[in-house]
């Protein structure tokens, strides 16, 4: 597939002020035209799949763009999706504004250079310093403002009251609780692997003491805790009391806020090397992986127009998507003889917001991977997305039965080398990249972006000559004290201390915190849930 083909799923060449509806259908072919406001609100699909466009809008003028803010860039990509008829066009804005004014740079996203042909996109000048504040910022404005529109002239048990339950491996967790805390309408629970999260992180979620925010520590892994969330979903018991929403990356909307710094990072290149990179060039962007959340936003992007090179897919020892990409199997299979013997699958490494067995974002590839080779049948495109359906349905539910499925056909398998490749980074390579880095530039690199910078490094000797490449900064270093002080303890200058830990973290470590245990059994979750948002409405807490 080339950028920019009138491939199936992609839609009509659209101007960003008079944009048609979006309709969204699941990944598992069981639901479809609902509405955007529908797919922010239910989070995930009825059939257990993940909610997609049903075309990818053509940003046919981006071009244009290149000199736009990133708020006003944000306004012109986000409504190609949302209709003014769903949310007015003042009101867009107003919740982008308001959702970026808690960012510390001007830029909201800067870019800077790294070294070579490297490029750093810096996405953790949000309030909890990880990538997750640009798509969660947003979500809890847009959160409320559907709520609030909903909820007016209503009273007490007749308001819509949304039950967030989330999943994290520790960035999306205090992103979430920072966009939702104290929000009216909404309670937030948020399940983190106990122990399996980095102090900072564990303190940025639990010192959180809103009557509306929970933390629950489960005895499990990062996938433990996404299958809960999941069962919870597909329980007709708590659905039937609760109205469920979801702030991973499971919700359409995470996905989509997150495309707007593809376009924007390429416009600050285009502006800081007028030279060397023109407009219409093509640049490589490698990020570190895990959900495959991130990247899914850089391949709309794509869909919607950005001309990509290739998407550099860096994963760490948790190595799913590498061995996809290697094999055409996607197995959960543990990462390697530790992970197996540390029996649940899951390696714990140095970039731990990564140990993610299964990714759920990947769902949706899939569905466009199945739906170009439906399509290469020449039938109609009814019939090709009602295929596309299928095909994923059978997938994951392999996946869920059999621990795997494939290899799947080599076309599927050539489709998604085209326009993806990967590389899979251990522990010590992430060590060696923060040193080299260090050492070559005196930037100090977080565990999970040195995966991403290490794999730019080597898919730079792939690149055609002059690619440039974007490499996706997604958490600030002095979240992974651990990892970034192994690393350069010994190094001259290094001061953890006064030089990386930001004021904000200071103190942290004393401040009152909140948080249950709960075993790893939704069922025990599901009891929480119930007791606590009971107690909230009765204002006990
Ligand atoms: C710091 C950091 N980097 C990378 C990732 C991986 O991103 P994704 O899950 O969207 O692939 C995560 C977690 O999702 C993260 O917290
Ligand atoms: N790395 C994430 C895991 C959850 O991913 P999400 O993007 O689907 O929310 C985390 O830090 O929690």
């Amino acid at each position: 597939m080339s950028n920019g083909d009138a491939v199936n799923g992609n839609g009509p060449a659209v101007d960003a002020t008079h944009t048609p509806s979006q309709r969204y259908l699941s990944t598992r072919g069981e639901d479809s035209g609902l509405s955007f406001e529908d797919v922010v609100l239910k989070g995930l699909a009825t059939d257990g799949g993940l909610y997609i466009p049903e075309e990818i809008p053509q940003a046919s003028e981006w071009q244009s763009w290149k000199d736009l803010s990133f708020t006003d860039l944000a306004f012109n990509i986000l409504s190609l999706y949302i209709s003014p008829a769903e949310i007015p066009a003042d009101d867009l804005r107003d919740i982008i504004r308001r959702s970026y004014s808690t960012f510390r740079s001007e830029h909201v996203t800067p870019l800077i250079h790294l070294k070579d042909n490297i490029h750093l996109l810096e996405l953790f000048h949000g309030p909890t310093f990880a990538f997750k504040d640009v798509a969660l910022q947003f979500l809890g404005n847009l959160f409320e403002y559907f709520l609030v529109r909903r909820n007016a002239g209503k009273e007490g048990r007749d308001r819509y009251h949304l039950t967030v339950v989330g999943a994290t491996s520790g960035d999306t967790g205090s992103a979430a609780i920072y966009g939702l805390r104290g929000k009216q309408d909404v309670s937030v629970f948020m399940l983190h692997p106990k122990g399996r999260v980095s102090p900072i992180q564990e303190l940025q979620m639990t010192t959180v003491l809103d009557a509306n925010v929970h933390n629950l520590a489960v005895t499990g892994n990062f996938d433990n805790c996404q299958d809960i969330v999941k069962a919870l979903f597909a329980d007709p018991d708590i659905n039937a009391t609760h109205k469920l929403g979801a702030v991973n990356s499971i919700n359409w909307a995470r996905i989509l806020a997150q495309t707007v710094y593809y376009f924007y990072s390429y416009f600050q290149l285009a502006r800081q090397r007028p030279d060397a990179f023109k407009m219409g060039d093509k640049v490589r962007f490698s990020v570190p992986s895990g959900n495959f959340g991130d990247i899914l936003a850089g391949y709309f992007a794509f869909r919607m127009g950005l001309p990509v090179d290739k998407f550099v897919i860096a994963t760490n020892e948790n190595d799913i998507l590498d061995r996809f990409w290697k094999t055409g199997r996607y197995e959960k299979k543990a990462a390697d003889a530790q992970a197996a013997a540390e029996a649940d699958g899951v390696k714990e490494t140095l970039s731990p917001a990564m140990d993610i067995l299964v990714s759920s974002n990947f769902e949706r590839l899939l569905w466009f991977l199945a739906y170009e080779f439906a399509a290469a049948a020449g039938m109609d495109d009814e019939w090709n997305k009602r295929q596309a359906g299928q095909e994923v349905a059978a997938w994951l539910s392999d996946l869920k039965t059999k621990g795997g499925f494939g290899p799947v056909y080599p076309d599927v398998l050539a489709s998604a080398r085209r326009t993806f490749e990967s590389e899979r980074v251990s522990d010590p390579e992430t060590l060696d990249a923060i040193r080299a880095f260090y050492r070559g530039t005196g930037y100090v690199l977080d565990p999970h972006t040195a995966v991403g910078v290490e794999a730019a490094r080597r898919s730079a000797e792939r690149a055609p000559q002059g690619v440039p490449i974007i490499s996706l900064s997604t958490a600030h270093p002095a979240k992974f004290a651990g990892a970034v002080t192994l690393a350069l303890d010994k190094e001259d200058g290094f001061d953890f201390e006064n030089k990386v830990l930001p004021e904000q973290f200071v103190g942290l470590d004393k401040k009152e915190k909140r948080v249950r245990e709960v075993a790893n059994d939704w069922k025990a979750v599901r009891d929480i849930v119930r007791e606590e948002v009971e107690a909230e409405l009765q204002g006990k807490r």
